[in-house]
This record gives structure tokens, C-alpha cells and sequence, in this order.
């Protein structure tokens, strides 16, 4: 096979076991470029076994490192401008976009404008600017081969299926770290119990957003703009287990569904072997040993972050932007323990609010309307504080 891969994110959780998957399949994947943040002890470790010609780090006292270590052997750049080359490296094939936040909107448009086809981990992307990406990896004939669990397996139950023949997506849903919390419980929750996932290991703020089911939410935003599929044949099940990943009705009532154990390293292998499949060694789904699975509706009264992404996704236009940038600075402010869990929620809902729809936002206008929401929800945040807003 052999693909040259960019991957944006290397240091964290999609990041490293995109790396392992990487090391398991000698020959078939040449890692040509790697874009870190912080974590540079991690980067260095990756620069050495990986051997990429192009890094890229958060700041100068990251470049100073790897240069002091690497020397000429490998270039450094920082920021966005290093984000951007790493991801529009000339030998690459597949970028695969595993930033965290909507940070990975530009690398991502830049990577399709130079032809590259896009492993998509960073599903804030889709949800700020959906309608951009959409057109332009269309436009220019590249493939945005879906990371996250459950829309991998959607493309997987899509395989050779005409789209006229699918009546609607059953996004399948852990619940998060507080599934069964009453709305008292949640309002006095810390930040370590939300970020007890009870299936999965991930980075931090994926992992609050499951606790909101925000995450829940991003993926409905993420999987209209995928599969093409009106908001209203979308529809969330919320299945403790996470083993089916997710279904897709067919116009006939037939319905199928991908299974399998609950490791990202699948679908992060897929997304690089499409469209073959590669041996992998990952822990086998065995059904009798779970015995059981169970499904049910989700509870929009008690997460309205999951309502509140089918409005802003029914709205359109810059109202997801909003909605995701608001919510990126709630989380860390929780992360932060600035506020407490369920004013995640309340920033979101006011900054909403707030905002005068652009119908059909450039991506100057995506960009403007990201900023704007970010500043709005700080402001926000400083009214919950004084007591200011309800
Ligand atoms: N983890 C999972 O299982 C899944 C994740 N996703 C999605 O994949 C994306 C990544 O998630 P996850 O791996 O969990 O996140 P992590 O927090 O574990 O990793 C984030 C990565 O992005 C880097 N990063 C963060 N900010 C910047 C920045 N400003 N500039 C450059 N690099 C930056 C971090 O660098 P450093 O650490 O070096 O600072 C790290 O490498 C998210 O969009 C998430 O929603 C989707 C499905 C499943
Ligand atoms: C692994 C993955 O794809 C995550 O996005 C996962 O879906 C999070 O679990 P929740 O179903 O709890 O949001
Ligand atoms: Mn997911």
C-alpha cells in the first residue's frame, strides 16, 4: 500500500494510537510530517522512531527543544503556519486531523486546496464550517474518510449503498460519565467524575463533551455534513455498552450496524486502509462474553447541550460555529474548575442567543463569528459569576 501520512495532533490520545497503528504495519505507512502542541518530551520521542521531515510545535521554547535534539535533521515550525505545513507537506497523501477545537479548520482547508485526502478525527472542523470543507474536498475530488467511532461506522454500513436507499442514521451514544445523574447531582459534579468515561479513554475535552453529550450533539452536526442526511432522518440512541457503533436504516427496514470492541485504533485503521481492511491485532469482539446490549432514547431535559446542536445544526449558517466556539471555552473554563458543570450549558445557550445569523458564512465570516463566540462566552462567563444572568 504504502501512504505518506501528515497527522495533526500526534501527541494526543487519536494522535498516539494513530502512530500505533502506524508502527504495527511495517511498510505500509511513511510518517513525512507531525504537528504537536505542548507535549514536546512525547514529540521528541515520535521524531525518533517516525523520522518525519516536517514538525510543527505550539511555541518557540518547543522549536528550541527539538532543534537543540534534532538539529537540521528535521525542520520545525510553530503555530498555525507550522499546523499548515505540516499538513500541506508535498509527499503527503492523507492528512489525518487529530488537533483538538476548530483549530483544525484552517490545516484542513489548506490540506484539500493542495489535494489531500483527510482522515477526519477533529469533527469540530465539520461542525464550524461543514458547508466549506464539504464543497471544497468535493471540488477537489479528495476523500474525508471519517475517524470518530460511530461515523466510521456509519461509512462502513454506507459501503456500496446508494444514498436514495438509506432512510436515516442512529447515532449510538455511551451516555457519558454521568448517564444515570439526576440535573442535582450534575450541578455539583467535579471534574474528574466527568472525566470518568465509562468505555473510553480520550483527551480531556472530548471527554467532557460526552458528559454533556455535546459530543453526542457535535457528531449529529458532523454526520450531516458527512453522509449529506437532513436533520430530521438523524437520530440518537443511547446504548451504555459502546459496541454497536452506530446503524443506518435502509428505505426496505433493513438495518445495519458495525460492532466491535471499543478501541479507536479500528476505525483510525480504516480510515488509512480505505478502501481495503488490514489485518490488526486489536482486542475481537466477543458477544457472548457481553452477553447483553441495551438501547435507549436519550434525555434532552436533562442534557440540553444534545438539543441545543440539533437547533443550532437546523439553523445553519454560522450557528454551529457558535454553538461549537462557545462550548470549547466552557469546557476548559469547567476543565478549569471556573464554573461548575451545567454552566457549560448556560454559556452555550446565551451565547446563542446573542448571535445574529450569517446564513451562508465565508470562511473570513466563519472565522469572525469562531472569535466572536469565544469572546461572548467569556463575557458570559464573567455574568454567571456575578450572578448577572439566569
Ligand atoms: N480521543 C478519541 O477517542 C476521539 C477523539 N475524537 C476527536 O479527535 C480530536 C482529538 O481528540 P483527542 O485525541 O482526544 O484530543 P487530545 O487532547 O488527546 O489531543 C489533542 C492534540 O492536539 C494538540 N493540540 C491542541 N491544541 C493545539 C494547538 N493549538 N496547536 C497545535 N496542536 C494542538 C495536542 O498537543 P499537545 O498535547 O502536545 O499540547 C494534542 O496532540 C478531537 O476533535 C476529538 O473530538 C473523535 C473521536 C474519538
Ligand atoms: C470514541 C468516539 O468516537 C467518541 O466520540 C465516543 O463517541 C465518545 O463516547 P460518547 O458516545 O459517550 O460520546
Ligand atoms: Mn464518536
Amino acid at each position: 500500500m504504502s501512504r505518506t501520512i501528515a497527522l495533526l495532533g500526534s501527541t494526543g490520545s487519536i494522535g498516539t494510537m494513530t502512530l500505533e497503528v502506524v508502527a504495527s504495519q511495517p511498510g505500509e505507512f511513511r510518517v513525512a510530517s507531525l504537528a504537536a502542541g505542548r507535549n514536546i518530551d512525547l514529540l521528541l520521542q515520535q521524531i525518533e522512531q517516525f523520522r518525519p521531515e516536517i514538525v510543527s510545535v505550539a511555541d518557540e521554547e518547543g522549536r528550541t527543544a527539538v532543534r537543540e535534539r534534532f538539529g537540521s535533521k528535521v525542520e520545525v515550525l510553530v503555530g498555525l503556519e507550522g499546523l499548515i505545513a505540516v499538513a500541506t507537506h508535498p509527499e503527503v497523501d492523507i492528512v489525518v486531523t487529530a488537533v483538538v477545537g476548530s483549530i483544525g479548520l484552517i490545516p484542513t482547508v489548506k490540506a484539500l486546496e493542495a489535494g489531500k485526502h483527510i482522515a477526519l478525527a477533529n469533527k469540530e472542523t465539520l461542525v464550524a464550517a461543514g458547508h466549506l470543507v464539504m464543497d471544497l474536498a468535493k471540488q477537489k475530488g479528495c476523500a474525508i474518510l471519517p475517524v470518530d467511532s460511530e461515523h466510521s461506522a456509519i461509512y462502513q454500513c454506507l459501503h456500496r449503498e446508494r444514498s436514495v436507499d438509506v432512510d436515516r442514521i442512529l447515532l449510538t451514544a455511551s451516555g457519558g460519565s454521568f448517564r444515570d445523574k439526576t440535573r442535582d447531582e450534575m450541578r455539583v459534579a467535579t471534574v474528574s467524575g466527568a472525566l470518568n468515561h465509562p468505555n473510553w479513554a480520550m483527551g480531556a475535552k472530548i471527554t467532557i463533551d460526552s458528559a454533556t453529550l455535546m459530543n453526542k450533539g457535535l457528531e449529529v452536526i458532523e454526520a450531516h455534513w458527512l453522509f449529506n442526511m437532513p436533520y430530521d432522518r438523524i437520530d440518537v440512541l443511547v446504548h451504555p455498552e459502546s459496541i454497536v457503533h452506530s446503524l443506518v436504516e435502509f428505505v426496505d427496514g433493513s438495518v445495519l450496524a458495525q460492532l466491535g470492541s471499543p478501541d479507536m485504533r479500528i476505525p483510525i485503521q480504516y480510515a488509512l486502509s480505505y478502501p481495503d481492511r488490514m489485518p490488526g491485532s486489536y482486542k475481537r469482539l466477543n458477544l457472548l462474553e457481553v452477553g447483553k446490549l441495551h438501547f435507549r432514547k436519550p434525555d434532552f431535559e436533562r442534557f440540553p447541550l444534545l438539543r441545543m446542536c440539533f437547533d443550532a445544526g437546523r439553523a445553519g449558517g454560522s450557528m454551529p460555529t457558535v454553538l461549537n466556539a462557545a462550548n470549547e471555552v466552557a469546557n476548559e473554563y469547567f476543565r478549569m474548575n471556573l464554573i461548575g458543570f451545567l454552566d457549560i450549558e448556560q454559556t452555550v445557550a446565551h451565547v446563542m442567543d446573542r448571535h445574529q445569523l450569517l446564513t451562508n458564512p465565508s470562511l473570513e465570516e466563519v472565522l469572525e463569528a469562531d472569535a466572536w463566540a469565544r469572546q461572548q462566552a467569556c463575557q458570559v462567563v464573567r455574568e454567571l459569576e456575578l450572578g448577572q444572568e439566569q
